[in-house]
């Protein structure tokens, strides 16, 4: 029932007038968030899940029936639907360009017209905090990220499913035990001032903590003054309980102030005092570039805690991530649609399409190339392509030396599962690996170079003819 009113609508007439039309949906982005160079995608999960259980119970047809809207025939349908699409998707985690289709569900209309808004709301949120998650941890570099934004996340669903994209962008770990639990990921904290606020000192507040969690011991130091209360009183907890094998698991915390000078002072303190291994910890409304300028800036950090800049994508909070028709099938000819707009960016690519990956010798990606399904998978050498960038297509290009990859494995055929699940922190690593074949250029956080994503020849041509047919 997480549909917009027209998936319904429209399903209800599809029924009607042409019950026996195939369709099949792209769905694509036209903008990375941020200027980025790239997108993570996330939330395939939930869609196979979604689409493992889509049904409409009682209660459901019942204020269906009460809008006034609905044929029984199309009710009937409902009652007794039975999921029969096929749908490619790009793995979670994977990371992809702009104009190119991520998912392509293929399927009687009323159906594939009905998974819309969830595929829409499910992809467009988790990939947009999967891809925020990667910036910043890009900037963190080896420094682990711990997700603490469940606070000042958008509600519940946005905080969990928040949580698993930020694992799957790169966070090592979240504080929310919800997400933990959910979807198997690490879960890790340190402590609230009002840990500090409730003892009478803060040595014995720190004591206290020491005893209580010998093996996680991070201490927040600015309750009262960092260098003149928090860090004198950590070290005076940490050598009391030195030899107790606590050496291993201390640390700090520093949640306000000046980052870079506050953490130069305390590492030295620590290291003075015998405590090398004592990690430090920052957090304050950290984002990449927080994060950035205080490394560059000599910051002794070691972990970041980062909460409301990644849980709600801060900077730039919507991915915008689109559904659109680009071929309808009758007796199995399959006819390419498009939709013309005046800008450019927002005419579809018509076609039922591939998408291959190119790699040079080095196993480096450097284009993205999207062929009609009918094409084989690239091979000839040197191989023509045209630059799929709507405002772009007059750039064409030879590669050669290439090795082609189709990206898009099958998930669901005829309404059955094909695709066997990754676990998420299975999917972190595959992105780290899918990251580390795509280039230093495309990766950085400020002015990225833009990755290319081509169309074959016989791509360009069918869009082509169906603007050229739309415009006369
Ligand atoms: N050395 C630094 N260089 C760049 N940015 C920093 C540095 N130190 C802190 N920041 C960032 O600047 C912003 C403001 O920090 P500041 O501690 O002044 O904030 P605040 O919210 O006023 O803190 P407080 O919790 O003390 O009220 C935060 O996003 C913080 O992460
Ligand atoms: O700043 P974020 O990136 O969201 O990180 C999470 C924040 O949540 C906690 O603050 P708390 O809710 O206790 O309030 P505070 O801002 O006063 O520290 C924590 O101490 C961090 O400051
Ligand atoms: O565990 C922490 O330190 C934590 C958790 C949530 C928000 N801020 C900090």
């Amino acid at each position: 029932m997480l549909s917009d009113l027209y998936e319904l609508t429209m399903g209800n007439g599809y029924l009607q007038a042409t019950p026996d039309l195939t369709g099949y949906f792209d769905v694509y982005f036209r903008k990375v968030p941020d200027d980025g160079g790239l997108v993570i995608f996330a939330g395939l999960q939930q869609v196979i899940d979604y689409v493992n259980d889509l049904h409409f119970d009682d209660e459901d047809l019942a204020y269906l029936k009460s809008l006034g809207i609905f044929k029984d025939e199309f009710l009937a349908y409902l009652k007794d639907f039975k999921f029969s699409c096929d749908i490619w998707s790009m793995p979670e985690g994977m990371p992809v360009y702009a104009n190119e289709p991520l998912m392509t569900v293929r399927g009687p209309l009323i159906q594939a017209q009905l998974l819309e808004t969830m595929i829409l709301n499910t992809v467009n949120h988790q990939s947009l905090i999967a891809t925020k998650a990667r910036r910043i941890t890009h900037a963190a570099g080896d420094k682990p990220v711990m997700e603490f934004g469940a606070r000042r996340a958008q509600g519940p669903d946005a905080a969990n499913y928040g949580a698993r994209a930020s694992v799957i962008g790169g966070a090592q770990s979240t504080s929310n035990v919800m997400a933990g639990q959910m979807f198997d990921i690490p879960v890790a904290g340190t402590m609230a001032h009002s840990w500090i606020e409730t003892f009478p000192t803060e040595y014995d507040a720190f004591h206290t903590w020491a005893e209580l969690y010998p093996h996680n011991c991070a201490l927040l130091v600015d309750t009262y003054d960092v260098l003149h209360s928090g860090v004198p009183n950590a070290i005076e907890v940490f050598k009391e309980l030195k030899g107790q094998g606590i050496e291993d698991h201390i640390g700090i915390r520093i949640d306000s102030g000046d980052i870079t000078y506050l953490t130069k002072k305390a590492r030295k303190m620590l290291d003075d005092a015998g405590f090398p291994n004592a990690t430090i910890t920052i957090s304050n409304a950290l984002d990449e570039w927080v994060i950035k300028t205080v490394l560059s800036d000599g910051a002794q950090v070691d972990a970041f805690g980062v909460g409301e800049k990644l849980i709600t994508a801060k900077s730039d909070a919507v991915l915008s991530g689109v559904y659109k028709l680009v071929a309808t099938e009758k007796d199995g000819q399959i006819t390419p649609k498009i939709k013309i707009s005046d800008s450019v960016a927002k005419t579809t690519v018509p076609g039922f399409k591939n998408v291959y990956r190119l790699y040079n010798d080095d196993g480096m990606a450097f284009a993205d190339l999207l062929t009609l399904h009918d094409e084989k998978l690239p091979t000839e050498q040197p191989l023509h392509v045209m630059n799929a960038n709507p405002e772009k297509t007059h750039r064409q290009a030879t590669v050669d030396n290439y090795t082609a990859e189709d990206i898009r494995p099958q998930i669901f055929k005829n309404g059955k599962q094909v695709y066997h699940s990754p676990s998420v922190l299975e999917i972190q690593k595959f992105s780290k690996e899918q990251l580390a074949r795509q280039w230093d250029e495309v990766k950085r956080v400020t002015n990225p170079d833009v990755y290319n994503v081509d169309w074959s020849p016989r791509l360009a041509e069918v869009s082509a003819r169906l603007l050229a047919e739309r415009s006369k």
